[in-house]
């Protein structure tokens, strides 16, 4: 099943073309390019596949309207006219796709077939050869939405999402969690967190939420719930000191997550909010334990609850931030200061962190457990469905 999410984000690595959709409306079929790539004859079921292959092989997001039309031809030239129930209004990814096979009516195998294969040959002839892989520098994995490399005794795993604020993906998110193992068990001191451009993260990919499975949204809510909850405890459990270095703004578990890091410096750029209660969610990565414990109930509840964002200085404040610098010198000031810090002799850090962490760590797993239950039945609400829709739609995703 091919999700909404990579519609929406175009995660082109993901692409099949079992599910691709959108709500968008499919222009007319005489519309569609001619082809440039291939000779007049009617594609062959062997065309059909090359285009299937190389569309697989672009890089560039080729934008939702396009993936529709490929979309409902492919499913148009290999099974014919749509004849499946139209899906409920809420299955948002399953109806775009309906919509837009539907939108086919009865035009015959073969030409879906030539214009799925006109359309993408046009496409592939306009788009930028594809560019060898960059190869990865020492210490370093290949690039992508997550950077992580290990320099100096430090471990750093970057959110590399720019364009989309650094919102986090369910694919991120596991590999947050491979990073995050691979790293307690390199030869580096401090794990720091930090991201790429002007977000530190917009938190999760609101896009997440509408990647429904055919089994239902109760089974998509399920499995988010164990992610989640395998996600966090990665964070409980990790072994060294987790250094978050809060480049900018920061949102969502982006935040409630800092309550189980050793260290949060922040740039004074940054603002740290966290807006379940518009959102129609609940408190996740134990905030509902950490924040009351770190800042006292009643200014957790106006996080956490009501959505009050604070600013850097207000962060550190109330404990939640260890330490405000100037946007001007943060990087400079930061880095510094964690290479001094990898110089302490490491068993020394890595037995008082145990011992300071090691008292409260069943306590965190319960709260995870309990947190990410709530979820679970939040994420099917009506509160928080009719939330990612309107975010969705207010930015033409809908
Ligand atoms: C396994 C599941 C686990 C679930 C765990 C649960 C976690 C809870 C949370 O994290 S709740 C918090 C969720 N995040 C948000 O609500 C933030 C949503 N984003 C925004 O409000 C704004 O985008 C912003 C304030 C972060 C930035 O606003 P600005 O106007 O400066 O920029 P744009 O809105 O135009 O954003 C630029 C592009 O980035 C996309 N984007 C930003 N944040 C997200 C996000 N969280 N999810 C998906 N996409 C996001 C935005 O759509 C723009 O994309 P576009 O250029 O293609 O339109």
């Amino acid at each position: 099943m091919t999700t909404m999410a990579q519609v929406i984000c175009g995660l082109a690595r993901r692409w099949c073309f079992g599910a691709l959709g959108s709500p968008l409306q499919v222009p007319c079929l005489q519309a569609l390019p001619l082809h440039l790539g291939r000779t007049a004859t009617r594609a062959s079921q062997r065309d059909l596949e090359n285009a299937v292959h190389q569309v697989k092989l672009w890089k560039k997001d080729p934008g939702n309207e396009v993936k529709l039309k490929l979309y409902a031809l492919y499913k148009q030239a290999t099974e014919g006219p749509c004849n499946l129930p139209k899906p409920g209004m809420m299955d948002l990814v399953n109806k775009a796709k309906w919509d837009a096979w539907s939108a086919l009516g009865s035009l015959p195998k073969e030409t879906a077939r030539e214009n799925y294969v006109d359309l993408v040959s046009s496409l592939s002839a306009a788009s930028e050869p594809p560019s060898p892989a960059k190869p990865a520098a020492d210490g370093e994995q290949a690039g992508g939405d997550l950077v992580v490399t290990s320099e100096n005794h430090i471990t750093t795993i970057t959110f590399n999402r720019p364009a989309k604020k650094n919102a986090i993906t369910t694919q991120m998110y596991q590999d947050i969690m491979l990073a995050l193992q691979a790293a307690s068990k390199d030869d580096s001191v401090l794990t720091v967190l930090t991201g790429n451009g002007e977000y530190y993260c917009s938190g999760n990919d609101l896009t997440n939420f509408t990647d429904i499975p055919p089994e239902g949204p109760e089974e998509k809510a399920r499995t988010n719930a164990i992610l989640l909850r395998e996600f966090v405890d990665c964070f409980i459990d990790f072994p060294k000191p987790l250094v978050a270095v809060v480049n900018g703004p920061a949102v969502g578990i982006s935040v409630t997550l800092l309550g189980l890091f050793d260290l949060v410096y922040a740039s004074d750029r940054a603002t740290f909010h966290t807006p379940f209660g518009p959102l129609g969610l609940s408190p996740e990565g134990c905030s509902s334990y950490t924040f009351p414990k770190m800042m006292g109930p009643s200014k957790a509840a106006e996080m956490l609850i009501f959505g009050r964002k604070l600013t850097a200085q207000e962060a550190c404040a109330q404990g939640l931030v260890t330490e405000v610098f100037p946007d001007s010198t943060f990087q400079k000031e930061v880095w510094t200061r964690l290479r001094a810090y990898t110089k302490l002799p490491p068993n020394a850090v890595r037995t008082s962190r145990e011992v300071m962490r090691s008292k409260g760590r069943e306590r965190l797993h319960a709260v995870n457990a309990e947190e990410c239950g709530a979820l679970q039945q939040r994420w099917l609400s009506e509160e928080c469905t009719s939330a990612v829709v309107r975010f969705l739609s207010r930015r033409g995703k809908l």
